[in-house]
């Protein structure tokens, strides 16, 4: 069991957010969000966001072979060189918002030649199991995954991370994420299963059936939340995991993006139950199974622009709603310090 963050602090900046020159209620979740914040941070107000970091996990899927995206699996160590150039949509609300940008091969199927090392060197394989047909992973490289994450996390904190952001990109990416949730919620494939890129009904129809047999195959695997990332995850959904566990080992804020992110964040928390409790919901997808999960884990998302994106571009774009709730609990005088003998 994860600890939670600060009670004491919640506490402290319930009453404050209480006592500012504002009505009762008038700051609405924002206000909400600056007692989250502060009470991760564990100081009361809480500090400017100032270090904010989102760390793109990136790999292929074998499913993306099998009719289940729009796209071809070319397009991810397309968008792996497009990270670098800062040219991709994540990488202009990055900017946008100040927030530092790192991409990691995880399981790219490609060997991305003149990349630089640090992009590479945490590579768990060339692209990840087709999981209607076989196991993502083995058991080793889930261990090793979910290392890396873990690791990643550590660095950014010890870099000065306040607040942690994951992306994703892979194509086909969003069968093994909605699989990862008809798991940990046991669902059928039918409620989970959505268009991601964009495919049409029929598509939609036969990724529905993947991501069935996927399950059935898993068998009561589907129990364990480390097995599922074996037999229905990835390399880079692991990492990903991995990565959001940790941080809520270190007590360190997570805001999560779309349908990869509230997979991995389930999964974490299924892993080690409490570890949600340092996660806010950046953005509500299109993508159903990212509704679910996120009502499974009791959060309530920022922003709903109907985004459908993922590398991360629904948390970057709650950053400066995070950033103007945490503004106000510092900002803001007390009504008792602007009144007259007050
Ligand atoms: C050009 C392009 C840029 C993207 N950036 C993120 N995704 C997103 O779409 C993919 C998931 O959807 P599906 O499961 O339908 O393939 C992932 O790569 C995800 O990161 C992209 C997709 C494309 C085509
Ligand atoms: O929910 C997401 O983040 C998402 C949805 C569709 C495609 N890529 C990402």
């Amino acid at each position: 069991m994860i600890a939670a963050p600060s009670a004491a602090v919640a506490a402290a900046a319930t009453e404050r957010l209480a006592g500012l020159a504002t009505p009762p209620g008038a700051l609405g979740r924002l206000g909400n969000l600056a007692v989250w914040m502060a009470a991760t941070q564990g100081v009361c107000p809480p500090r400017e966001l100032t270090n904010v970091g989102l760390v793109i996990f990136a790999g292929d899927h074998g499913v993306a072979r099998h009719g289940v995206s729009a796209y071809p699996p070319e397009i991810t160590a397309a968008m792996v060189r497009t990270f670098l150039t800062g040219r991709a949509g994540v990488s202009a609300l990055a900017k946008a918002h100040d927030v530092s940008v790192r991409v990691l091969d995880l399981g790219v199927d490609d060997d991305l030649e003149g990349v630089p090392d640090g992009v590479r060197r945490h590579k768990v394989r060339r692209s990840s199991g087709a999981i209607h047909l076989e196991d993502a992973l083995t058991a080793d490289e889930t261990r090793r995954a979910l290392e890396v994450g873990a690791s990643v996390a550590r660095e950014e904190v010890a870099a000065g991370a306040q607040l942690l952001l994951s992306g994703d990109m892979g194509i086909g990416n969003t069968t093994p994420a909605a699989a990862l949730v008809a798991a940990g919620l046991g669902l059928p494939a039918s409620e989970v299963t959505g268009r991601g890129t964009g495919i049409d009904d029929t598509a939609l129809r036969h990724k529905e059936q993947v991501v069935q047999q996927a399950l059935d195959r898993a068998g009561s695997r589907v129990a364990d939340p480390v097995d599922c990332l074996t037999a229905l995850g990835s390399a880079d959904l692991a990492a990903s995991t991995g990565y959001l566990l940790e941080a809520a080992r270190l007590g360190v804020p997570v805001l999560l993006d779309g349908l990869m992110a509230v997979a991995c964040a389930l999964t974490a928390d299924r892993i080690e139950p409490g570890a949600a409790a340092w996660y806010a919901a950046g953005h509500r997808s299109t993508e159903p199974a990212q509704s679910l999960a996120l009502a499974k884990l009791g959060l309530e998302p920022v922003l709903d622009l109907g985004l459908r994106l993922g590398e991360g571009s629904g948390a970057v774009a709650a950053v400066p709603v995070l950033r103007s709730a945490v503004a106000l609990l510092r900002d803001v005088a007390l009504l008792s310090e602007i009144l007259p003998g007050g």
